[in-house]
């Protein structure tokens, strides 16, 4: 058994713990997939190039409202995946055999679970079983995505986000279960590529954790992009003489039907919690199956951390990456531990509008019976909005009408990641929304004037 003063499990937003300021620690990095986890290799980096792949695929049928005539010849599909994932690949092994060449750090491959409260095995992926311990542990195992239930789901076959960026050839029809991030990414991916796309979901909305303004508004335009089928539930798959799926549905209407020639099953992802016998620590789950930490990213046992999707109902990496950033603080400088800021956590959906948001939505702050004002500007009613002939977009903005905070920002456009960015400054240094709208430039006419004028649109007092 060796002994350890660090061992990692995960090499996702775990990997980026270990730099040379742990050169005289004894350090061992646990990983049952693939090196350098979900953002990486299945989640957020192919899913973009996929997502702007799509965007150039999409260009033509949208021309001619600019006077201009554009004819999609073709999407090469092996090519277009193996140009991303050829891209990607070498990134991944570039990384494992970078920490297989550490001269302080051993690589476990295989899956690691507790048999004691500071004791690790891990089940090698060549079946051999090694057991280390160590002072201290990072759980960083991130998540999976959850399979529901369907009777003949497993049966018949289905992919997740794990799978479907690696088809051998785009489907004719593809059937999306469920309504969220990964269903509107992958909706506006594949539908961009010529794919018949069915968004099945069990709600009566599509984005249904945005703002209501924004969730309605995406509804709508997804119902004019693809064959959305809402207040759905699938109640059995199977798999036709002809290769084709099946899915039966109940509906408000009774019944329902579709066929597809795949299925990408997209209803949220679980902790992988589960996969590390946690009950031979005494770190406490809750019932969702999160590492319970505190403000410092420690769980109740001192010296084992944790980050990331496995914590994090948020599961996104930019919140994985500053939980890393803590960690790394507090193991190296346990006397001065620093504590995790998830006050305002931003998110961007990559769908077609794009969507991002920030702090609260206009249900949450009635809920929390807060005092709020709130403005709303049209793209296409700034410069840059007229110039792309927007007619969907928009900002909305929520304000403390007292001082002139801002609550929360939803925007539903091109550009909406990159266009929120300021107001996610603004919030995170408390700068009041008058001062930012008034105390700098604005460029003319870029996209951000559609903030600038949202701010002044928020019905505060101009010393707020
Ligand atoms: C399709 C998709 C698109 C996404 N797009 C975005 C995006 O655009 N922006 C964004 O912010 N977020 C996005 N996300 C979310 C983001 O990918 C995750 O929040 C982030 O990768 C989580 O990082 P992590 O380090 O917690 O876990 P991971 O990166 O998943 O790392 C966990 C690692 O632990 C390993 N592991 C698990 N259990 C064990 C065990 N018992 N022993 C050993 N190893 C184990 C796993 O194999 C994995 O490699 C996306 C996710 C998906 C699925
Ligand atoms: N751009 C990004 O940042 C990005 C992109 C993709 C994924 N992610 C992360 O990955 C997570 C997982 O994404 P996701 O889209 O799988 O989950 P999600 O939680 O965003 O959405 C899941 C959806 O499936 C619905 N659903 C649940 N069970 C269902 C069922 N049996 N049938 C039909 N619908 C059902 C839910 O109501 C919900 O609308 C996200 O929450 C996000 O944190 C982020």
């Amino acid at each position: 058994m060796t002994h350890y003063d660090l061992v990692v499990i995960g090499t996702g937003s775990g990997n980026t713990i270990v730099n040379h300021r742990f050169a005289d620690w004894k350090v061992a990095f646990v990983e049952r997939g693939v090196f350098g986890g979900t953002c990486l290799n299945k989640g957020c980096i192919p899913t973009k190039m996929f997502v702007h792949t799509a965007d150039v695929a999409a260009t033509p049928a949208g021309s001619a409202r600019y006077g201009v005539d554009e004819e999609l010849l073709g999407v090469r599909w092996p090519e277009v995946r193996d140009r991303i994932f050829g891209r990607i690949d070498p990134i991944s092994g570039a990384g494992s055999e970078y920490r297989h060449h550490n001269e302080n750090v051993t690589m476990y491959e295989g899956t690691g679970r507790f048999t004691g409260v500071k004791e690790l095995a891990v089940d090698g992926n060549d079946g051999q079983t090694s057991v280390v311990t160590a002072d201290r542990f990072v759980l960083a195992v991130g998540s999976r995505p959850i399979v529901p239930p369907v009777p003949g789901l497993e049966e018949t076959g289905f992919h997740t986000s794990d799978t479907i960026m690696r088809l051998e050839e785009l489907p004719r029809r593809l059937a999306i279960l469920g309504g969220g991030f990964v269903a509107a990414e992958f909706a506006h991916v594949f539908a961009s590529f010529g794919v018949e796309v069915t968004l099945i979901g069990r709600s009566e909305r599509l984005l249904r954790q945005e703002d209501t303004d924004i969730s309605e508004a995406y509804t709508e335009i997804a119902r004019a992009k693809y064959d959305v089928r809402l207040n759905h539930e699938t109640i059995r798959v199977a798999r036709r003489p002809d290769g084709s799926i099946l899915l039966g549905m109940l509906c408000p209407d009774g019944s329902d039907e579709v066929i597809v020639d795949e299925l990408l099953v997209a209803v949220g992802r679980t902790p992988n919690s589960d996969l590390l016998n946690l009950e031979a620590t005494g770190v406490e789950v809750d019932h969702e199956g999160r590492v319970v930490v505190d403000a410092y990213m420690q769980t109740g046992v001192d010296g084992i951390y944790a980050l990331g999707d496995v914590t994090s109902p948020h599961q996104l990496k930019h919140v994985a990456n500053h939980e890393a950033r803590v960690v790394k603080h507090n193991l190296l400088d346990p006397d001065n531990r620093i504590q995790a800021d998830h006050r305002f956590i931003p998110h961007a959906v990559f769908s077609s509008p794009q969507i991002a948001s920030v702090g609260l939505t206009e249900k949450e702050a009635e809920d929390q019976g807060l005092d709020y004002v709130v403005s709303t500007q049209k793209y296409a009613d700034i410069a840059y909005g007229w110039a792309m002939e927007d007619t969907t977009g928009f900002a909305k903005l929520l304000a403390d009408p007292t001082t002139g905070q801002l609550l929360g920002a939803h925007i539903m456009g091109p550009q909406a990641p990159t266009v929120i960015q300021p107001l996610i400054q603004a919030m995170a240094f408390g700068l009041s929304a008058y001062e930012m709208a008034r105390n700098q430039y604005w460029i003319h006419p870029a996209m951000p004037e559609l903030i600038e004028n949202a701010l002044l649109a928020l019905p505060l007092k101009p010393q707020n």
